[in-house]
Protein backbone atom coordinates (compact mmCIF):
# COMPACT_ATOMS: atom_id res chain seq x y z
CA UNK A 1 0.00 0.00 0.00
CA UNK A 2 3.37 2.19 -0.20
CA UNK A 3 1.34 4.36 -3.30
CA UNK A 4 -2.74 4.20 -1.23
CA UNK A 5 -3.80 7.56 -1.53
CA UNK A 6 -5.45 9.62 0.91
CA UNK A 7 -8.89 10.20 0.62
CA UNK A 8 -7.73 13.80 0.48
CA UNK A 9 -5.74 13.35 -2.88
CA UNK A 10 -8.35 11.00 -4.29
CA UNK A 11 -10.49 13.91 -3.89
CA UNK A 12 -8.04 16.57 -5.67
CA UNK A 13 -7.82 13.82 -8.23
CA UNK A 14 -10.91 13.59 -8.94
CA UNK A 15 -11.61 17.33 -9.31
CA UNK A 16 -8.56 17.65 -11.36
CA UNK A 17 -10.46 15.10 -13.71
CA UNK A 18 -13.78 16.63 -13.47
CA UNK A 19 -12.10 20.53 -14.40
CA UNK A 20 -12.27 20.42 -17.71
CA UNK A 21 -16.22 19.14 -17.88
CA UNK A 22 -17.15 21.58 -15.64
CA UNK A 23 -19.63 23.58 -17.97
CA UNK A 24 -21.03 20.31 -18.75
CA UNK A 25 -21.53 19.44 -15.35
CA UNK A 26 -23.16 22.72 -14.28
CA UNK A 27 -24.90 22.05 -17.68
CA UNK A 28 -26.36 19.03 -16.47
CA UNK A 29 -26.99 20.33 -12.47
CA UNK A 30 -29.25 22.97 -13.61
CA UNK A 31 -31.36 21.42 -16.03
CA UNK A 32 -31.21 18.15 -13.68
CA UNK A 33 -32.33 20.60 -11.04
CA UNK A 34 -34.74 22.20 -13.32
CA UNK A 35 -36.25 19.07 -14.71
CA UNK A 36 -37.39 18.19 -11.08
CA UNK A 37 -38.22 21.01 -10.49
CA UNK A 38 -40.63 21.37 -13.37
CA UNK A 39 -42.01 17.68 -12.27
CA UNK A 40 -43.11 19.42 -8.85
CA UNK A 41 -44.66 22.55 -10.38
CA UNK A 42 -46.49 19.72 -12.53
CA UNK A 43 -47.80 18.05 -9.52
CA UNK A 44 -49.07 21.30 -8.26
CA UNK A 45 -50.72 22.42 -11.13
CA UNK A 46 -52.40 19.23 -11.75
CA UNK A 47 -53.39 19.41 -8.07
CA UNK A 48 -54.76 22.69 -8.03
CA UNK A 49 -56.83 21.26 -11.07
CA UNK A 50 -58.46 19.03 -9.39
CA UNK A 51 -59.27 20.59 -6.37
CA UNK A 52 -60.71 23.01 -8.68
CA UNK A 53 -63.00 19.67 -9.64
CA UNK A 54 -63.91 21.34 -12.92
CA UNK A 55 -60.82 19.65 -14.92
CA UNK A 56 -58.09 21.33 -17.08
CA UNK A 57 -58.47 24.01 -20.15
CA UNK A 58 -57.25 27.10 -21.45
CA UNK A 59 -54.38 28.87 -20.11
CA UNK A 60 -53.66 26.06 -17.49
CA UNK A 61 -53.63 23.74 -19.83
CA UNK A 62 -50.81 25.14 -21.59
CA UNK A 63 -48.95 25.51 -18.35
CA UNK A 64 -49.13 22.40 -18.10
CA UNK A 65 -47.94 21.38 -21.48
CA UNK A 66 -45.01 24.16 -21.01
CA UNK A 67 -43.97 22.08 -17.47
CA UNK A 68 -44.21 19.04 -19.32
CA UNK A 69 -41.70 19.86 -21.66
CA UNK A 70 -39.50 21.82 -19.72
CA UNK A 71 -39.05 18.27 -17.29
CA UNK A 72 -38.61 16.47 -20.96
CA UNK A 73 -35.79 18.76 -21.83
CA UNK A 74 -34.85 19.14 -18.43
CA UNK A 75 -34.29 15.43 -17.67
CA UNK A 76 -33.02 14.93 -21.63
CA UNK A 77 -30.58 17.55 -21.73
CA UNK A 78 -29.52 16.50 -17.98
CA UNK A 79 -28.84 12.80 -19.05
CA UNK A 80 -27.21 13.60 -22.71
CA UNK A 81 -24.70 15.97 -20.92
CA UNK A 82 -23.69 13.75 -17.76
CA UNK A 83 -23.38 11.07 -20.60
CA UNK A 84 -21.23 13.34 -22.83
CA UNK A 85 -19.10 14.10 -19.92
CA UNK A 86 -18.92 10.43 -18.38
CA UNK A 87 -18.09 8.85 -21.54
CA UNK A 88 -15.22 11.32 -21.92
CA UNK A 89 -14.06 11.25 -18.59
CA UNK A 90 -13.52 7.67 -18.86
CA UNK A 91 -11.67 7.66 -22.21
CA UNK A 92 -9.61 10.69 -20.56
CA UNK A 93 -8.38 8.22 -17.92
CA UNK A 94 -8.12 5.37 -20.10
CA UNK A 95 -5.96 7.04 -22.22
CA UNK A 96 -3.95 8.88 -18.94
CA UNK A 97 -3.02 5.41 -17.34
CA UNK A 98 -1.99 4.04 -21.34
CA UNK A 99 0.18 6.84 -21.95
CA UNK A 100 1.65 6.63 -18.06
CA UNK A 101 2.45 3.07 -18.95
CA UNK A 102 3.72 3.55 -21.75
CA UNK A 103 6.05 6.44 -20.21
CA UNK A 104 6.36 4.45 -16.97
CA UNK A 105 10.45 3.92 -16.05
CA UNK A 106 10.74 0.29 -17.26
CA UNK A 107 12.02 -0.43 -13.49
CA UNK A 108 9.01 0.65 -12.00
CA UNK A 109 6.85 -1.09 -14.48
CA UNK A 110 8.23 -4.30 -13.63
CA UNK A 111 8.10 -3.47 -10.10
CA UNK A 112 4.26 -3.62 -10.94
CA UNK A 113 3.15 -7.00 -12.11
CA UNK A 114 0.96 -7.20 -15.11
CA UNK A 115 -1.93 -9.40 -12.91
CA UNK A 116 -2.48 -6.13 -10.89
CA UNK A 117 -2.20 -3.76 -14.01
CA UNK A 118 -5.39 -5.71 -16.28
CA UNK A 119 -8.49 -5.62 -13.32
CA UNK A 120 -7.76 -1.89 -12.88
CA UNK A 121 -7.38 -0.85 -16.93
CA UNK A 122 -10.43 -3.26 -17.45
CA UNK A 123 -13.06 -3.41 -14.22
CA UNK A 124 -12.67 -0.60 -12.23
CA UNK A 125 -12.07 1.80 -15.03
CA UNK A 126 -15.55 0.22 -16.21
CA UNK A 127 -17.45 0.90 -12.95
CA UNK A 128 -16.72 4.42 -12.68
CA UNK A 129 -18.09 4.98 -16.26
CA UNK A 130 -21.28 2.38 -15.07
CA UNK A 131 -21.98 4.84 -11.87
CA UNK A 132 -21.68 8.02 -13.61
CA UNK A 133 -24.25 7.12 -15.74
CA UNK A 134 -26.32 6.41 -12.95
CA UNK A 135 -25.52 9.56 -11.32
CA UNK A 136 -27.22 11.18 -13.86
CA UNK A 137 -30.37 9.68 -13.07
CA UNK A 138 -30.18 9.81 -9.49
CA UNK A 139 -29.16 13.86 -9.40
CA UNK A 140 -33.11 14.26 -10.75
CA UNK A 141 -34.45 11.69 -8.90
CA UNK A 142 -33.04 13.70 -5.52
CA UNK A 143 -34.39 17.10 -7.13
CA UNK A 144 -38.13 15.33 -7.75
CA UNK A 145 -37.94 13.50 -4.83
CA UNK A 146 -37.52 16.49 -2.19
CA UNK A 147 -39.99 18.41 -4.40
CA UNK A 148 -42.78 15.96 -3.98
CA UNK A 149 -42.09 14.89 0.04
CA UNK A 150 -44.06 18.23 0.85
CA UNK A 151 -47.15 16.92 -0.91
CA UNK A 152 -47.02 13.65 0.98
CA UNK A 153 -47.61 14.77 4.58
CA UNK A 154 -51.19 15.92 3.53
CA UNK A 155 -52.43 12.63 1.83
CA UNK A 156 -53.65 9.56 2.71
CA UNK A 157 -55.61 6.94 0.20
CA UNK A 158 -53.82 6.10 -3.22
CA UNK A 159 -55.70 5.37 -6.51
CA UNK A 160 -53.74 2.03 -6.95
CA UNK A 161 -55.17 0.97 -10.16
CA UNK A 162 -53.87 3.77 -12.37
CA UNK A 163 -50.29 3.70 -10.65
CA UNK A 164 -50.41 0.12 -11.57
CA UNK A 165 -50.99 0.84 -15.00
CA UNK A 166 -48.63 3.48 -15.52
CA UNK A 167 -46.05 1.09 -13.53
CA UNK A 168 -46.44 -1.58 -16.17
CA UNK A 169 -46.41 0.34 -18.90
CA UNK A 170 -43.46 2.20 -18.06
CA UNK A 171 -41.67 -1.46 -17.09
CA UNK A 172 -42.52 -2.45 -20.39
CA UNK A 173 -40.81 1.05 -21.86
CA UNK A 174 -38.43 0.18 -20.11
CA UNK A 175 -38.00 -3.38 -20.62
CA UNK A 176 -37.72 -2.48 -24.22
CA UNK A 177 -34.73 -0.37 -23.98
CA UNK A 178 -32.85 -2.69 -21.79
CA UNK A 179 -33.28 -5.03 -25.09
CA UNK A 180 -31.57 -2.75 -27.07
CA UNK A 181 -28.94 -0.95 -25.14
CA UNK A 182 -27.88 -4.68 -23.88
CA UNK A 183 -27.13 -5.36 -27.51
CA UNK A 184 -25.26 -2.18 -27.43
CA UNK A 185 -23.50 -2.87 -24.35
CA UNK A 186 -22.42 -6.37 -26.04
CA UNK A 187 -20.89 -4.35 -29.08
CA UNK A 188 -19.07 -2.24 -26.69
CA UNK A 189 -17.83 -5.29 -24.61
CA UNK A 190 -16.25 -6.70 -28.05
CA UNK A 191 -14.29 -3.40 -28.76
CA UNK A 192 -13.39 -3.97 -24.94
CA UNK A 193 -11.90 -7.04 -25.36
CA UNK A 194 -9.87 -5.58 -28.36
CA UNK A 195 -8.66 -2.71 -25.52
CA UNK A 196 -7.83 -5.66 -23.33
CA UNK A 197 -5.12 -7.13 -26.24
CA UNK A 198 -3.61 -3.76 -26.53
CA UNK A 199 -3.18 -3.00 -23.06
CA UNK A 200 -1.60 -6.27 -22.67
CA UNK A 201 0.61 -5.74 -25.43
CA UNK A 202 1.72 -2.07 -24.63
CA UNK A 203 2.77 -3.62 -20.62
CA UNK A 204 4.62 -7.02 -21.86
CA UNK A 205 5.85 -5.56 -24.67
CA UNK A 206 6.75 -1.96 -22.86
CA UNK A 207 11.05 -2.69 -23.62
CA UNK A 208 9.93 -3.07 -27.49
CA UNK A 209 7.93 -0.25 -27.33
CA UNK A 210 10.60 1.85 -25.32
CA UNK A 211 12.84 0.83 -27.54
CA UNK A 212 11.10 1.46 -31.01
CA UNK A 213 9.43 5.05 -31.18
CA UNK A 214 7.42 4.61 -34.17
CA UNK A 215 5.59 1.48 -33.13
CA UNK A 216 4.78 2.93 -29.86
CA UNK A 217 3.18 6.19 -31.90
CA UNK A 218 1.23 3.64 -33.96
CA UNK A 219 0.15 1.58 -30.68
CA UNK A 220 -1.23 4.56 -29.25
CA UNK A 221 -2.78 7.40 -31.85
CA UNK A 222 -3.27 4.19 -34.37
CA UNK A 223 -4.68 1.47 -32.31
CA UNK A 224 -5.75 2.83 -28.63
CA UNK A 225 -7.10 5.70 -29.65
CA UNK A 226 -9.30 4.59 -32.66
CA UNK A 227 -10.62 1.77 -29.90
CA UNK A 228 -11.04 3.42 -27.08
CA UNK A 229 -13.13 6.22 -29.32
CA UNK A 230 -15.29 3.24 -30.56
CA UNK A 231 -16.22 1.64 -27.09
CA UNK A 232 -17.17 6.00 -26.52
CA UNK A 233 -19.63 5.95 -29.46
CA UNK A 234 -21.07 2.39 -29.33
CA UNK A 235 -21.80 3.10 -24.78
CA UNK A 236 -23.19 6.54 -26.00
CA UNK A 237 -25.71 5.03 -28.37
CA UNK A 238 -26.89 2.08 -26.39
CA UNK A 239 -27.11 4.26 -23.16
CA UNK A 240 -28.99 7.30 -24.96
CA UNK A 241 -31.54 4.35 -25.80
CA UNK A 242 -31.93 3.98 -21.97
CA UNK A 243 -32.03 7.68 -21.69
CA UNK A 244 -35.50 8.12 -24.44
CA UNK A 245 -37.26 5.17 -22.94
CA UNK A 246 -36.87 6.87 -19.77
CA UNK A 247 -38.29 9.83 -21.18
CA UNK A 248 -40.60 8.32 -22.98
CA UNK A 249 -42.19 6.52 -19.59
CA UNK A 250 -42.11 10.00 -18.21
CA UNK A 251 -44.72 11.31 -21.02
CA UNK A 252 -46.76 7.85 -20.66
CA UNK A 253 -47.14 8.64 -17.05
CA UNK A 254 -47.92 12.26 -17.85
CA UNK A 255 -51.11 10.71 -20.38
CA UNK A 256 -52.09 8.39 -17.55
CA UNK A 257 -52.62 11.93 -15.23
CA UNK A 258 -54.48 13.22 -18.00
CA UNK A 259 -56.37 10.42 -18.01
CA UNK A 260 -57.18 10.32 -13.93
CA UNK A 261 -58.03 14.00 -14.57
CA UNK A 262 -60.25 13.38 -17.10
CA UNK A 263 -61.73 10.81 -15.35
CA UNK A 264 -61.91 12.84 -11.77
CA UNK A 265 -64.23 15.27 -13.94
CA UNK A 266 -67.08 12.47 -14.01
CA UNK A 267 -66.89 10.99 -10.80
CA UNK A 268 -67.38 13.15 -7.66
CA UNK A 269 -64.08 12.28 -5.81
CA UNK A 270 -61.64 14.34 -3.24
CA UNK A 271 -59.63 15.92 -5.84
CA UNK A 272 -56.79 17.44 -3.61
CA UNK A 273 -56.23 13.97 -1.58
CA UNK A 274 -56.77 10.98 -3.92
CA UNK A 275 -55.80 12.17 -6.91
CA UNK A 276 -52.64 14.54 -5.12
CA UNK A 277 -51.86 11.66 -3.32
CA UNK A 278 -51.33 9.33 -6.98
CA UNK A 279 -49.23 12.21 -8.35
CA UNK A 280 -46.92 12.12 -5.91
CA UNK A 281 -47.11 8.04 -5.21
CA UNK A 282 -46.70 8.16 -9.14
CA UNK A 283 -43.43 10.22 -9.25
CA UNK A 284 -42.12 9.18 -6.30
CA UNK A 285 -41.48 5.67 -6.36
CA UNK A 286 -39.53 5.72 -9.43
CA UNK A 287 -36.74 7.98 -8.56
CA UNK A 288 -36.57 6.42 -5.09
CA UNK A 289 -36.20 2.98 -6.57
CA UNK A 290 -33.67 4.61 -8.71
CA UNK A 291 -32.05 6.18 -5.55
CA UNK A 292 -32.33 3.10 -3.64
CA UNK A 293 -30.53 0.78 -6.43
CA UNK A 294 -27.63 3.13 -6.89
CA UNK A 295 -26.24 3.22 -3.53
CA UNK A 296 -24.40 -0.08 -4.23
CA UNK A 297 -22.97 0.92 -7.21
CA UNK A 298 -21.74 4.14 -5.75
CA UNK A 299 -20.00 1.58 -3.23
CA UNK A 300 -18.21 0.08 -5.53
CA UNK A 301 -17.50 2.82 -7.62
CA UNK A 302 -15.46 4.29 -4.59
CA UNK A 303 -13.36 1.18 -4.52
CA UNK A 304 -12.64 1.22 -8.03
CA UNK A 305 -11.54 4.91 -7.95
CA UNK A 306 -9.04 4.10 -5.35
CA UNK A 307 -7.60 1.23 -7.11
CA UNK A 308 -7.20 3.37 -10.18
CA UNK A 309 -5.99 7.09 -8.13
CA UNK A 310 -3.52 4.34 -6.69
CA UNK A 311 -2.20 3.01 -9.84
CA UNK A 312 -1.98 6.59 -11.19
CA UNK A 313 0.09 7.47 -8.18
CA UNK A 314 2.48 4.44 -8.65
CA UNK A 315 3.23 5.93 -12.47
CA UNK A 316 2.90 9.22 -11.29
CA UNK A 317 6.49 10.09 -12.26
CA UNK A 318 7.21 9.39 -16.37
CA UNK A 319 10.41 9.28 -18.09
CA UNK A 320 11.09 12.74 -18.98
CA UNK A 321 11.45 13.25 -23.10
CA UNK A 322 9.71 10.50 -23.77
CA UNK A 323 7.60 11.57 -26.89
CA UNK A 324 4.29 9.65 -27.85
CA UNK A 325 4.09 11.07 -31.38
CA UNK A 326 7.71 11.97 -32.74
CA UNK A 327 8.24 8.67 -35.02
CA UNK A 328 11.53 10.11 -37.00
CA UNK A 329 15.61 9.49 -35.14
CA UNK A 330 18.00 11.88 -35.07
CA UNK A 331 20.80 9.82 -34.02
CA UNK A 332 23.04 7.83 -36.02
CA UNK A 333 26.55 5.72 -34.63
CA UNK A 334 29.82 6.25 -35.97
CA UNK A 335 31.85 4.78 -33.93
CA UNK A 336 31.84 3.82 -30.48
CA UNK A 337 28.98 3.86 -27.58
CA UNK A 338 31.13 3.78 -23.97
CA UNK A 339 29.74 3.19 -20.32
CA UNK A 340 32.26 5.12 -18.69
CA UNK A 341 32.30 4.39 -14.67
CA UNK A 342 28.65 3.29 -14.68
CA UNK A 343 26.75 2.11 -12.18
CA UNK A 344 23.22 0.98 -11.03
CA UNK A 345 21.87 -0.55 -8.48
CA UNK A 346 18.18 -2.47 -7.74
CA UNK A 347 15.96 -1.88 -5.26
CA UNK A 348 16.72 -3.82 -2.35
CA UNK A 349 14.16 -6.94 -1.93
CA UNK A 350 12.01 -7.63 1.03
CA UNK A 351 14.00 -8.00 4.28
CA UNK A 352 17.05 -7.60 2.56
CA UNK A 353 19.39 -4.24 3.41
CA UNK A 354 21.11 -4.45 -0.52
CA UNK A 355 19.87 -4.94 -3.95
CA UNK A 356 22.05 -6.12 -6.94
CA UNK A 357 24.63 -3.44 -8.04
CA UNK A 358 25.93 -3.12 -11.06
CA UNK A 359 29.20 -1.58 -12.22
CA UNK A 360 31.04 0.89 -11.75
CA UNK A 361 32.12 -0.50 -14.30
CA UNK A 362 33.22 1.04 -17.93
CA UNK A 363 33.62 -0.36 -21.61
CA UNK A 364 33.84 0.39 -25.42
CA UNK A 365 31.72 -1.08 -27.60
CA UNK A 366 32.88 0.00 -31.58
CA UNK A 367 31.05 0.00 -34.65
CA UNK A 368 31.03 -2.95 -36.76
CA UNK A 369 31.86 -5.10 -33.56
CA UNK A 370 30.68 -8.59 -32.96
CA UNK A 371 30.74 -8.32 -28.91
CA UNK A 372 30.00 -11.85 -26.44
CA UNK A 373 28.94 -10.68 -22.98
CA UNK A 374 29.65 -13.65 -21.01
CA UNK A 375 29.50 -15.05 -17.01
CA UNK A 376 27.79 -16.89 -14.62
CA UNK A 377 23.63 -16.62 -14.02
CA UNK A 378 23.44 -13.42 -12.31
CA UNK A 379 26.42 -11.93 -12.81
CA UNK A 380 25.01 -8.93 -14.35
CA UNK A 381 24.75 -9.48 -17.87
CA UNK A 382 21.11 -8.35 -18.52
CA UNK A 383 21.01 -5.61 -16.47
CA UNK A 384 24.52 -4.23 -18.21
CA UNK A 385 22.76 -4.56 -21.67
CA UNK A 386 19.25 -2.60 -19.94
CA UNK A 387 21.99 0.11 -19.19
CA UNK A 388 23.29 0.20 -22.52
CA UNK A 389 20.25 0.62 -23.99
CA UNK A 390 19.18 3.34 -21.72
CA UNK A 391 16.18 1.19 -20.21
CA UNK A 392 17.51 1.56 -16.86
CA UNK A 393 18.93 5.19 -16.45
CA UNK A 394 22.88 4.71 -14.40
CA UNK A 395 22.75 6.25 -10.91
CA UNK A 396 26.12 6.98 -11.62
CA UNK A 397 28.71 7.18 -14.13
CA UNK A 398 27.72 8.23 -18.20
CA UNK A 399 26.80 6.74 -21.47
CA UNK A 400 28.64 8.18 -24.56
CA UNK A 401 28.05 8.01 -28.03
CA UNK A 402 30.74 8.93 -30.10
CA UNK A 403 32.08 10.88 -27.11
CA UNK A 404 29.32 12.73 -26.75
CA UNK A 405 27.00 12.48 -23.04
CA UNK A 406 24.11 10.67 -23.57
CA UNK A 407 21.18 13.05 -21.79
CA UNK A 408 18.00 12.48 -20.06
CA UNK A 409 16.61 14.76 -23.39
CA UNK A 410 18.65 12.10 -25.86
CA UNK A 411 18.03 8.94 -24.00
CA UNK A 412 14.98 8.16 -25.82
CA UNK A 413 16.78 9.16 -29.07
CA UNK A 414 19.63 7.12 -28.64
CA UNK A 415 17.42 4.33 -27.62
CA UNK A 416 16.35 4.38 -31.68
CA UNK A 417 19.42 3.01 -32.16
CA UNK A 418 19.41 -0.48 -31.12
CA UNK A 419 17.25 -3.42 -31.97
CA UNK A 420 16.96 -6.03 -29.19
CA UNK A 421 15.65 -10.16 -28.52
CA UNK A 422 15.73 -10.06 -25.07
CA UNK A 423 15.43 -13.37 -23.42
CA UNK A 424 12.06 -12.51 -22.11
CA UNK A 425 11.04 -10.53 -25.11
CA UNK A 426 7.53 -9.92 -26.68
CA UNK A 427 6.89 -10.72 -30.08
CA UNK A 428 4.21 -8.67 -31.79
CA UNK A 429 2.23 -9.54 -34.81
CA UNK A 430 3.04 -6.76 -37.15
CA UNK A 431 5.43 -6.01 -38.90
CA UNK A 432 6.73 -2.39 -39.35
CA UNK A 433 9.93 -1.90 -41.33
CA UNK A 434 9.68 -1.54 -45.22
CA UNK A 435 13.24 -3.94 -44.57
CA UNK A 436 15.84 -3.82 -47.34
CA UNK A 437 17.16 -7.52 -48.88
CA UNK A 438 20.62 -6.97 -49.94
CA UNK A 439 20.55 -3.60 -49.97
CA UNK A 440 17.38 -2.95 -51.94
CA UNK A 441 14.04 -1.57 -50.85
CA UNK A 442 11.57 -3.83 -51.10
CA UNK A 443 8.14 -4.48 -49.71
CA UNK A 444 7.66 -5.88 -46.16
CA UNK A 445 5.79 -9.10 -47.06
CA UNK A 446 8.51 -9.92 -49.45
CA UNK A 447 11.27 -8.96 -47.20
CA UNK A 448 10.25 -10.83 -44.44
CA UNK A 449 9.91 -13.96 -46.58
CA UNK A 450 13.21 -13.61 -47.75
CA UNK A 451 14.20 -13.46 -43.49
CA UNK A 452 11.29 -16.28 -42.82
CA UNK A 453 13.15 -18.61 -45.62
CA UNK A 454 16.64 -17.49 -44.02
CA UNK A 455 15.82 -18.49 -40.65
CA UNK A 456 14.10 -22.22 -41.82
CA UNK A 457 10.66 -20.84 -40.58
CA UNK A 458 8.86 -20.65 -43.99
CA UNK A 459 7.39 -23.85 -43.73
CA UNK A 460 5.26 -23.13 -40.39
CA UNK A 461 4.42 -19.06 -40.52
CA UNK A 462 4.08 -16.98 -43.71
CA UNK A 463 3.14 -13.08 -43.61
CA UNK A 464 -0.58 -11.87 -44.34
CA UNK A 465 -2.10 -8.03 -44.46
CA UNK A 466 1.56 -7.26 -43.08
CA UNK A 467 1.44 -9.40 -39.88
CA UNK A 468 2.68 -12.89 -39.29
CA UNK A 469 -0.59 -15.24 -39.88
CA UNK A 470 0.39 -17.33 -36.91
CA UNK A 471 2.28 -17.29 -33.42
CA UNK A 472 1.10 -20.55 -31.98
CA UNK A 473 4.94 -21.65 -32.10
CA UNK A 474 7.70 -23.06 -30.10
CA UNK A 475 9.44 -20.81 -28.03
CA UNK A 476 12.45 -21.32 -30.69
CA UNK A 477 10.23 -20.74 -32.90
CA UNK A 478 8.99 -17.40 -32.32
CA UNK A 479 12.23 -16.20 -31.19
CA UNK A 480 13.33 -16.59 -34.97
CA UNK A 481 10.60 -14.46 -35.57
CA UNK A 482 11.67 -11.98 -33.03
CA UNK A 483 14.93 -12.36 -35.25
CA UNK A 484 12.82 -11.44 -38.24
CA UNK A 485 11.78 -8.46 -36.64
CA UNK A 486 15.29 -7.27 -36.04
CA UNK A 487 16.63 -7.90 -39.73
CA UNK A 488 13.28 -6.04 -40.58
CA UNK A 489 14.35 -2.83 -38.35
CA UNK A 490 17.86 -2.95 -39.92
CA UNK A 491 18.98 -0.51 -36.92
CA UNK A 492 22.45 -0.14 -36.28
CA UNK A 493 23.28 -2.13 -33.10
CA UNK A 494 21.62 -5.31 -32.34
CA UNK A 495 21.45 -6.72 -29.13
CA UNK A 496 20.67 -10.42 -28.06
CA UNK A 497 19.99 -11.66 -24.65
CA UNK A 498 20.40 -15.03 -24.49
CA UNK A 499 18.70 -15.84 -28.36
CA UNK A 500 20.17 -19.09 -29.09
CA UNK A 501 18.99 -20.86 -26.07
CA UNK A 502 16.46 -22.15 -27.28
CA UNK A 503 17.54 -23.17 -30.80
CA UNK A 504 18.30 -26.66 -31.95
CA UNK A 505 22.12 -27.39 -32.61
CA UNK A 506 21.84 -27.36 -35.84
CA UNK A 507 20.39 -23.85 -36.21
CA UNK A 508 22.78 -22.48 -33.01
CA UNK A 509 25.30 -23.30 -34.74
CA UNK A 510 24.18 -21.53 -37.93
CA UNK A 511 23.38 -18.32 -35.86
CA UNK A 512 26.44 -18.14 -34.41
CA UNK A 513 28.84 -19.20 -37.39
CA UNK A 514 26.57 -17.48 -39.90
CA UNK A 515 24.16 -15.09 -39.08
CA UNK A 516 26.28 -13.04 -36.47
CA UNK A 517 29.21 -12.35 -38.84
CA UNK A 518 27.02 -11.61 -41.23
CA UNK A 519 25.34 -8.90 -39.47
CA UNK A 520 28.52 -8.36 -38.20
CA UNK A 521 30.27 -8.19 -41.77
CA UNK A 522 27.04 -5.86 -42.74
CA UNK A 523 28.91 -2.86 -40.51
CA UNK A 524 26.25 -3.70 -37.61
CA UNK A 525 27.54 -3.65 -33.70
CA UNK A 526 26.21 -7.09 -32.17
CA UNK A 527 26.11 -7.42 -29.04
CA UNK A 528 24.88 -11.32 -27.49
CA UNK A 529 24.67 -12.70 -24.24
CA UNK A 530 25.77 -16.14 -24.24
CA UNK A 531 26.73 -19.21 -22.30
CA UNK A 532 27.55 -20.91 -25.75
CA UNK A 533 31.14 -20.91 -25.00
CA UNK A 534 31.91 -23.48 -27.75
CA UNK A 535 31.13 -20.43 -29.94
CA UNK A 536 32.36 -17.90 -27.85
CA UNK A 537 36.07 -18.04 -30.36
CA UNK A 538 33.02 -16.50 -32.96
CA UNK A 539 33.09 -13.18 -31.50
CA UNK A 540 35.65 -10.48 -31.87
CA UNK A 541 35.70 -9.63 -27.94
CA UNK A 542 34.33 -11.21 -25.26
CA UNK A 543 33.64 -9.33 -22.42
CA UNK A 544 33.31 -11.70 -18.94
CA UNK A 545 30.97 -10.34 -16.03
CA UNK A 546 31.01 -11.56 -12.94
CA UNK A 547 28.91 -9.79 -9.64
CA UNK A 548 28.10 -6.92 -11.43
CA UNK A 549 31.85 -6.18 -12.79
CA UNK A 550 33.58 -6.58 -15.52
CA UNK A 551 36.55 -9.15 -14.84
CA UNK A 552 37.36 -9.58 -18.22
CA UNK A 553 37.60 -8.08 -21.60
CA UNK A 554 39.56 -9.50 -24.34
CA UNK A 555 39.66 -10.05 -28.07
CA UNK A 556 39.10 -13.69 -29.79
CA UNK A 557 42.04 -14.77 -31.87
CA UNK A 558 41.56 -16.79 -35.14
CA UNK A 559 43.68 -19.47 -33.69
CA UNK A 560 41.16 -20.42 -30.83
CA UNK A 561 38.59 -21.60 -33.72
CA UNK A 562 39.83 -24.87 -34.67
CA UNK A 563 39.75 -27.37 -31.67
CA UNK A 564 36.37 -25.26 -30.39
CA UNK A 565 34.42 -25.41 -33.44
CA UNK A 566 35.28 -28.70 -34.16
CA UNK A 567 33.94 -29.44 -30.55
CA UNK A 568 31.08 -27.30 -31.57
CA UNK A 569 30.27 -29.45 -34.46
CA UNK A 570 30.77 -32.70 -33.06
CA UNK A 571 27.81 -31.15 -30.13
CA UNK A 572 25.48 -30.70 -33.14
N1 LIG B 1 13.86 -6.47 -11.69
C1 LIG B 1 14.77 -6.77 -10.75
N2 LIG B 1 14.62 -6.31 -9.49
C2 LIG B 1 15.54 -6.56 -8.56
N3 LIG B 1 16.64 -7.29 -8.78
C3 LIG B 1 16.87 -7.78 -10.00
C4 LIG B 1 15.94 -7.55 -11.05
N4 LIG B 1 16.41 -8.15 -12.17
C5 LIG B 1 17.58 -8.74 -11.82
N5 LIG B 1 17.85 -8.51 -10.51
C6 LIG B 1 19.03 -8.98 -9.79
O1 LIG B 1 20.15 -8.63 -10.55
C7 LIG B 1 21.06 -9.71 -10.61
C8 LIG B 1 21.61 -9.81 -12.01
O2 LIG B 1 20.56 -10.16 -12.87
P1 LIG B 1 20.76 -10.28 -14.42
O3 LIG B 1 19.45 -10.61 -15.01
O4 LIG B 1 21.47 -9.08 -14.90
O5 LIG B 1 21.77 -11.54 -14.50
P2 LIG B 1 22.30 -12.31 -15.77
O6 LIG B 1 23.77 -12.28 -15.70
O7 LIG B 1 21.66 -11.79 -17.00
O8 LIG B 1 21.76 -13.77 -15.44
P3 LIG B 1 21.30 -14.97 -16.41
O9 LIG B 1 22.52 -15.54 -17.03
O10 LIG B 1 20.66 -15.92 -15.48
O11 LIG B 1 20.34 -14.39 -17.40
C9 LIG B 1 20.33 -10.96 -10.17
O12 LIG B 1 21.07 -11.57 -9.16
C10 LIG B 1 18.99 -10.48 -9.64
O13 LIG B 1 18.89 -10.79 -8.29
Amino acid sequence: MAYSMSERNQARELLQLLRPFFPWILLSAITGVGAGAATVALLGVVNQVLAGGSGMAGDVLLSFVALCLVALLGRAVSHVSTNWVGQRLVAEVRKSLARKILSAPIDALERYRTHRLMPVLSQDVDMISDVIFALATTLVSVATVLGCLGYLAYLSLPLFGFLIVALVGGTVAQLFAQARGVSGFWKARDHEEQLHKTYRDISAGAKELRMHRERRSRMYNGQIERIIGAIRDVNSKAINTYVLATAFGSALYFLLIAWILGWAAFQSTEPAVLSGFVLVLLFLKGPMDQILGVLPEVGRAKVAFQRIADLSAHFANPEPHLHLDRPESRVALEQSIELRNVQYAFQAPDGATEGFVLGPLSLRLDSGELVFVVGDNGSGKTTLIKVLLGLYPPKAGEILLDGEPVTVETRDDYRQLFTTVFADFYLFEDLLAGGKVDGREQGVTQAALKYLERLEIAHKVSVKEGAFNTLDLSTGQRKRLALVHAYLEGRQVLVFDEWAADQDPTFRHLFYTELLPELRDRGHLVVVISHDDRYFHVADRVVRMANGRIVEDRKTGADEAGPVLAAGLAGA
